[in-house]
């Protein structure tokens, strides 16, 4: 039998009056995998999210969840299904943390114990100290909020989470900090994630797939190394690369496959097992030394193997 999708975009077009926000889009995500939409401002990232919870309708075309048609399914029960976080976070001003984060489960009727362990649970997983619970989101810094937004995305357990821009409003160590722990919670729980964001290096650090959008059409789709390897599409290039797309694509491949059979010389910096060859190549620049070694290994890696990687 053929895997299913989980999510499934078939044609769709999407028109606000004279607008044509999609293009005929079809995309298909399977279960576990971590999506990322990217593309420039008014692309269509949001609206193609947004056909997956049905908070946008599509033109033509089909959208289907769990291969149903959401069309057919109750909007409320569609979404209590499917976790989403968004940038503005949306928290309730006058409930706790702990009610903000208990809201689906109190709408799904779990009992309080239930919905109490969960939100234990939860701030467990977002890294939130216990003593938050009780506190209002005006008493939360902007990246404590955005944590308990995704808390509250998570809290039913949903397979699907949508995420637009989540971490959008912190400063770039929060940011980094949230991206490693929604990094280490799609692969402790293997949701299938859907994440808008504007930021090329958070879509390449974090996605499994990435999709590109570019006047409501998809560009491209792939693998993120595929994406900005020297014979993506210079649009892609450009969009993902930060301006230097070539050490971008050479941190999103493993050192290791650049292992060369040679010792390393003796007092030479060891690299971590899962550096990439852009950390190799920084620690050549580093050190100066013709080889770096990597942790449990006899050989090394060294700049003629780095640059042997384009071949
Ligand atoms: N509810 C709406 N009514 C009218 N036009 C809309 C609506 N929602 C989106 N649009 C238009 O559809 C197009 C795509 O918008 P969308 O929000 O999906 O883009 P985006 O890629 O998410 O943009 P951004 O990165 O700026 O958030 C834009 O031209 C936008 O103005």
């Amino acid at each position: 039998m053929i895997a299913q999708p989980v999510i499934a975009i078939e044609g769709v077009t999407v028109r606000f009056g004279g607008t044509e926000a999609l293009r005929d889009v079809t995309l298909h995500v399977n279960a576990g995998e971590f999506c990322a939409l990217v593309g420039p401002s008014g692309s269509g990232k949001s609206t193609l999210m947004k056909l997956v919870n049905r908070l946008v309708v599509p033109s033509a075309g089909a959208v289907r969840v769990r291969g149903r048609d959401v069309g057919q399914e109750a909007a409320p029960v569609l979404r209590r299904s499917i976790g989403y976080a968004m940038q503005s976070v949306g928290l309730f001003p006058h409930r706790t943390v702990a009610d903000n984060i208990g809201t689906v489960p109190r709408l799904l009727g779990w009992d309080a114990a239930r919905i109490a362990r969960r939100v234990e649970e939860l701030l467990a997983l977002l890294r939130l100290d216990p003593g938050m619970a009780t506190r209002l989101p005006r008493a939360l810094s902007g990246g404590q909020a955005q944590r308990v937004g995704i808390a509250r995305a998570l809290a039913a357990d949903p397979d699907i989470l949508l995420m637009d821009e989540p971490f959008g409003a912190v400063d770039p160590i929060t940011r980094r900090e949230l991206r490693a722990e929604m990094r280490r919670i799609h692969a402790e729980t293997g949701k299938t994630i859907l994440l808008v964001t504007h930021d090329p290096e958070e879509a390449l650090e974090l996605a499994t797939h990435v999709v590109v959008l570019r006047d409501g059409r998809i560009e491209a789709d792939g693998a993120p190394a595929e994406l900005v390897a020297p014979d993506a599409a210079p649009f892609v290039r450009d969009l993902l690369g930060g301006g230097q797309p070539g050490l971008r694509w050479l941190s999103l491949l493993p050192a290791r496959g650049a292992l060369d059979p040679r010792p390393a010389p003796a007092g030479a910096p060891v690299l971590a097992r899962d550096a990439s060859l852009a950390d190799a190549l920084s620690r050549l620049a580093e050190s100066g030394d013709e080889a770096v070694a990597m942790e449990g290994e006899a050989g090394s890696v060294r700049a003629e193997g780095i640059l042997g990687a384009r071949r």
